[in-house]
């Protein structure tokens, strides 16, 4: 029996992990989870989960939970996060918080010995040196979620990296791919929200459609699986069945296909090395599919991948300063503030104040983060 810590449990991957474990009550046990402010879906799952601890994010909605489910420990804020990922009674840690709020938790869970299966991207970009490093010092997994990185640490199981010539991270190209970018004037939210194959959180959703999730995911492969970022491409795949690919020095390719559902990611990575029947699972017909389809990716168009190339080749603190200019502009889009076009500019001024501190540690991070959150509210 795996028990779980779940971080983010009402958010899109906190949901699809919940189906994954109750769809194997004998595999896997909830002891402890987080949210943020959706009380109704936390009232659900705690009544039908039943896990011992629970973070939420606001002071009041905690103590309402308590005088509600007496039996259970109820926390909140940046602690009551902490306090689940180090759960005693868990062996495993599902990151599935949005944003760099997760990194803490992260590390925290790191150093008490706990495997990581990570969603949450952010913790990887904005401090992937540390996390890597703790996780190495302490012998602890860190097990990929996000469905590219899923697919290449698939596609690389009984492979040596030195025979590895380059990763290839296929791309759906977001809502707006079938656009030119003067056709990007004066898109809606509701359009930006609408991606073609995956149905996600809103924040990721934008960052797909301004390809920023790519970049964020190249960032990610970088630490997870410790290449250059030469050897890091990325290929437009508009039907998102290949999940992403691994090319060797004999030319040959590895790839992981399988429909868009993240169940598949976030059961592997519980079940890892095993597989267990996906009992919700669609299977691929790839002759109902037909035709696969895939291009270069264009810069031009998707400026938001450069940026990240920058931040990851230049290192330091500009990769924390890119994800927490883009969190901000994405969140001031969505709150209707500013046009889908100013995400991009947003996060280009940021990272153009910005110097760089070389071999930032957690602190630096964490308050570099904050500055930077800041800068872009001051120019909105
Ligand atoms: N959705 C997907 O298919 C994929 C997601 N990912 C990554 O997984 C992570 C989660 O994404 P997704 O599930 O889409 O996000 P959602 O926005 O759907 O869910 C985010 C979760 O985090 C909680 N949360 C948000 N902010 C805070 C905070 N400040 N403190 C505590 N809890 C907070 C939310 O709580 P509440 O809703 O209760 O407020 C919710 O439970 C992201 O890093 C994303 O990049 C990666 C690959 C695919
Ligand atoms: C499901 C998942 O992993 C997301 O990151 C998804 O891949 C976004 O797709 P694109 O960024 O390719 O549009
Ligand atoms: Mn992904």
């Amino acid at each position: 029996m795996k028990r779980i810590s779940l971080l983010g449990a009402t958010g899109s991957i906190g949901i699809q992990t919940l189906d994954v474990i109750r769809e194997h009550p004998e595999e896997f046990k909830l002891v402890s989870m987080s949210s943020g402010r959706n009380m109704e879906l936390t009232r659900k799952i705690i009544s039908e989960f039943l896990p011992e601890l629970v973070s939420v994010q606001e002071k009041d909605d905690a103590e309402k939970l308590k005088s509600e489910f007496p039996q259970m420990k109820i926390v909140f804020g940046q602690e009551g996060l902490e306090e689940v990922a180090v759960f005693q009674k868990a062996d495993i840690l599902v990151n599935a918080v949005l944003g760099s709020v997760g990194l803490g938790p992260t590390l925290e869970a790191i150093k008490s010995g706990k495997t990581i299966a990570i969603a949450n991207k952010e913790t990887l970009v904005t401090a992937g040196h540390i996390v890597m490093a703790e996780a190495k010092r302490h012998n602890v997994p860190i097990l990929p979620v996000d469905s590219e990185h899923s697919a290449i640490f698939q596609a690389l199981q009984g492979e040596r990296e030195k025979n590895i010539e380059r990763l290839i991270l296929t791309a759906s190209g977001g809502s707006f791919r079938d656009r030119k970018r003067d056709e990007l004037q004066g898109v809606t939210k509701a359009d930006a929200l609408n991606h073609p194959n995956w149905s996600m959180g809103a924040k990721i959703t934008i960052d797909s459609a301004t390809m920023m999730n790519k970049g964020l995911e190249v960032i990610e492969a970088h630490w997870l699986f410790s290449l250059p970022y030469d050897d890091i491409s990325v290929l437009l795949h508009r039907e998102s069945i290949i999940h992403s690919m691994v090319e060797f020095h004999d030319t040959s390719i590895m790839a992981q296909l399988g429909t868009p559902d993240m169940k598949v990611p976030i059961q592997y990575a519980l079940t890892y090395p095993d597989r267990l029947p996906l009992v919700s699972g669609k299977r691929l017909n790839l002759a109902e599919i037909g035709q696969l389809h895939f291009s270069e990716m264009d810069f031009n168009r998707f400026r938001c991948l450069k940026f990240a190339y920058d931040a990851g080749r230049a290192g330091g603190t500009l990769p924390a300063v890119m994800n927490a200019a883009n969190e901000a502009a994405v969140a001031a889009f969505l709150d209707d503030r500013i046009t889908f076009l100013q995400i991009e500019d947003l996060i280009e001024k940021a990272m153009e104040n910005h110097n760089i501190i070389e071999g930032p540690d957690l602190e630096t991070i964490q308050e570099v983060d904050k500055e930077t959150r800041r800068y872009v509210k001051s120019l909105l």
